[in-house]
This record gives structure tokens, C-alpha cells and sequence, in this order.
């Protein structure tokens, strides 16, 4: 497995180039502000009303309707949600690609499920943030970075592989390393990771631990922040040292209940389950699922948004959050 990291990367590959981003949300503001601060050509392509127009023009970019910024960008980089891309591709990106042009994405889900079918004579390419948005532009503008993937699925021009690292470059992803990888492995992992650990498995962890807790008689407060705000101490000793610098800190006590208790939490049948859950992913019947969800309007979505924001844990968690100036208000 090859990993990239900034020697192997040549932002001079870029310079010449314009570089159009669609879509200025978590990935969009970050990719469009570390490329620029790379000293790279950036223009932002956006439709006219919403919310984040006026703040990619606050933020001192060119803002076009996606169609004209595709037109005018050797580099088009896809950063709106995935359930608009297709739409978004028939409408302002295929009419405005030709030979030489590179489409780009974030994560690989409407190429490798065969939602949009670029045409040969373009370069397509992946550079994938291991990492929320706002995160890749804090990590940059803090001299360090987030790590990402990078892939080819199509290198019309023989620079395709080159001019995709040197966007990772742009965006401060070499400084922590970048993995070749294929569209399919990232997003079939990526979908793993977020349904089963980073955000799905987490959440349940959170919520299961609360209510727990609640449901004994102990107090909400007490219970969030042991189960949720103490989290976030304990996951970055793991993100510094790993496991080990982790149970270096915590006491012998909760090493001892870590190591005994743990696997009684996450058993075999929990393991089966994400067996499952990687074959959905795996045989197409999530991004089925996923993607008639949205045709039909999101009802199951909408339900169960409204039904997770009246969960308990989220009025205590405001309230005590609140009184913690240190966390930026949203
Ligand atoms: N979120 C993340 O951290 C990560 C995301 N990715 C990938 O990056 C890509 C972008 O995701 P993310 O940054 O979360 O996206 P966001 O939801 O943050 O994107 C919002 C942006 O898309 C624009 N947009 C939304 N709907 C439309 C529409 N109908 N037409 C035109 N523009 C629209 C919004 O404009 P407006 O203001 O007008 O609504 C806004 O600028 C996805 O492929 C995702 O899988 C990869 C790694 C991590
Ligand atoms: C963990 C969620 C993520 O995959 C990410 C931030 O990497 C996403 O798609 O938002």
C-alpha cells in the first residue's frame, strides 16, 4: 500500500489552473480556503439564494452559478451533498467538461454505484478527508492536517494520479499522509466506518450508556458526562498515543474494568451485525436504500430526525454545554 506524503506531491502540477468548487458546506469552505492559502486559483461555483452563497462571497471568493465555474475550471471538485450530485452533474458539469479537465470527489459513492458516468476523455479522481470538514480547514490553518484517500478511476491526460495528490497537497492532507486506494474500497469503508464506529456505533454507545444510567436513578447531568462530554477527553489521548497512551492516563482501576468489561459490551453478536451491515454496503442494497429514501422525500429520515432531537440527552447536554464559554455556539 503506497502512502503519500508532501515531497511526493507538486502543487506546481496546479498553479495554472482553475480550480472550481461546487458547494461551500463542511468540505466545501475548507477545501476552497486551504487551496487558496496554497496559494492556487479558486473559484466557487454555488446557485444563487443559498445560505452559503453569501458566505463564500464574505470569504472574499469568486461565487458563480455551478454551470459558468465549471466552464471556466480545468478542475472541478464535487462538494454538495451526494444525493444532489447526479442532478447537479447532468445540469451544470457534463455539458461544461472536455479533454483535459479533471472531476473530482470526496468520497466515491455516485462513481462507484453508477450514479454518474463521466465521459472518457476526463480525468476523474478522489481525494477523501479521514475527517469532518471544518476539521481539515482547523488542522490546516494550525500547520498540521487531515489524512485522506486518494483515487483514480479514470486518467485520460497520464497526470491524473499527480494532479489529484497535488490537490491533497493543496488542501494540507500530505502533511499527514495520503493512501492510494480504488472508489470502491473508499466507499465501501467509509459507509462501514460511519455507520458502524464513528458515528452510528458511537451514538448508540453514547445513548445506551445514558439512558442506562438514567433509567437507574442517577441524574441526567451525571450521566452526560460520563457517557458523552468525558468521551471526547478520552478519544483524543487515543488520537495522540493510541490505545495504550489512553489506558497510560486513565487509572489502573478503569484499565482493569476496560479490558474485562469491554468485550462483554462489544461481543461477537455486535461483530455479526457489522458482518451484515458491510454486506449491505457491499452488495448495493444500502445505496438502494439511501438513494430511493431521498427520491421519495426522506420520510424516514425526517422521522427519525425529529425523534433523536427530543432524545434526553441532547436538552441536558445544551444546557451544561452552555455554561462552557470555551465551546463555539451554533
Ligand atoms: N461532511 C464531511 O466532513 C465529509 C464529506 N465528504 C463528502 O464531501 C461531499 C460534500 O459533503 P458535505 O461537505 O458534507 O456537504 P454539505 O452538506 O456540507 O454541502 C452543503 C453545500 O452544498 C450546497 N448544496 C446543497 N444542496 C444543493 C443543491 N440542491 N444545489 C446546489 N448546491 C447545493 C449548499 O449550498 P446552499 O447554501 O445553497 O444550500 C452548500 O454550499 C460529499 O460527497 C460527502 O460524502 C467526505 C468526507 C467527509
Ligand atoms: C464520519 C463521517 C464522514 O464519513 C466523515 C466526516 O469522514 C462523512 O461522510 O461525513
Amino acid at each position: 500500500m503506497k502512502i503519500y506524503y508532501d515531497q511526493d506531491a507538486d502543487l506546481s502540477l496546479l498553479k495554472d489552473q482553475t480550480i472550481a468548487i461546487l458547494g461551500y458546506g463542511s468540505q466545501g469552505h475548507a477545501h476552497a480556503l486551504n487551496l487558496r492559502d496554497s496559494g492556487l486559483k479558486v473559484i466557487v461555483g454555488l446557485r444563487a439564494g443559498g445560505p452559503s452563497y453569501e458566505r463564500a462571497q464574505a470569504d472574499g471568493f469568486e461565487v458563480l452559478a455551478p454551470h459558468l465555474a465549471c466552464s471556466r475550471a480545468e478542475i472541478i471538485m464535487v462538494l454538495v451533498p451526494d444525493q444532489i450530485q447526479p442532478q447537479l452533474y447532468r445540469e451544470a458539469i457534463e455539458p461544461n467538461l472536455s479533454p483535459g479537465k479533471m472531476l473530482m470527489f470526496a468520497h466515491g459513492f455516485n462513481i462507484h454505484y453508477g450514479q454518474i458516468v463521466p465521459p472518457k476523455e476526463v480525468d476523474v479522481t478522489m481525494v477523501a478527508p479521514k475527517g469532518p470538514g471544518h476539521l481539515v480547514r482547523r488542522e490546516f490553518e494550525r500547520g498540521a492536517g487531515v489524512p485522506c484517500l486518494v483515487a483514480v478511476h479514470q486518467d485520460a491526460t497520464g497526470q491524473a494520479l499527480a494532479r489529484a495528490l497535488a490537490y491533497a497537497k493543496g488542501i494540507g492532507g500530505t502533511r499527514a499522509g495520503v493512501i492510494e486506494t480504488t472508489f470502491r474500497e473508499e466507499t465501501e469503508t467509509d459507509l462501514f466506518g460511519e455507520q458502524c464506529v464513528l458515528c452510528g456505533g458511537v451514538s448508540a454507545l453514547i445513548k445506551a450508556g445514558f439512558e442506562t444510567l438514567v433509567e437507574a436513578g442517577y441524574p441526567p447531568e451525571l450521566a452526560y458526562f460520563e457517557c458523552c462530554h468525558e468521551l471526547k477527553l478520552i478519544v483524543d489521548l487515543i488520537y495522540e498515543g493510541g490505545l495504550s497512551f489512553m489506558r497510560y492516563s486513565i487509572s489502573d482501576t478503569a484499565e482493569y474494568g476496560d479490558l474485562t468489561r469491554g468485550p462483554r459490551i462489544i461481543d461477537q453478536r455486535v461483530k455479526e451485525e457489522m458482518k451484515r451491515i458491510l454486506e449491505e454496503i457491499q452488495s448495493g442494497r444500502f445505496a438502494r436504500e439511501w438513494i430511493l429514501e431521498n427520491q421519495a422525500g426522506r420520510p424516514v429520515m425526517n422521522a427519525l430526525r425529529r425523534q433523536e432531537a427530543a432524545h434526553p440527552i441532547e436538552e441536558v447536554g445544551a444546557r451544561l454545554r452552555e455554561m462552557m464559554p470555551w465551546l463555539k455556539k451554533k
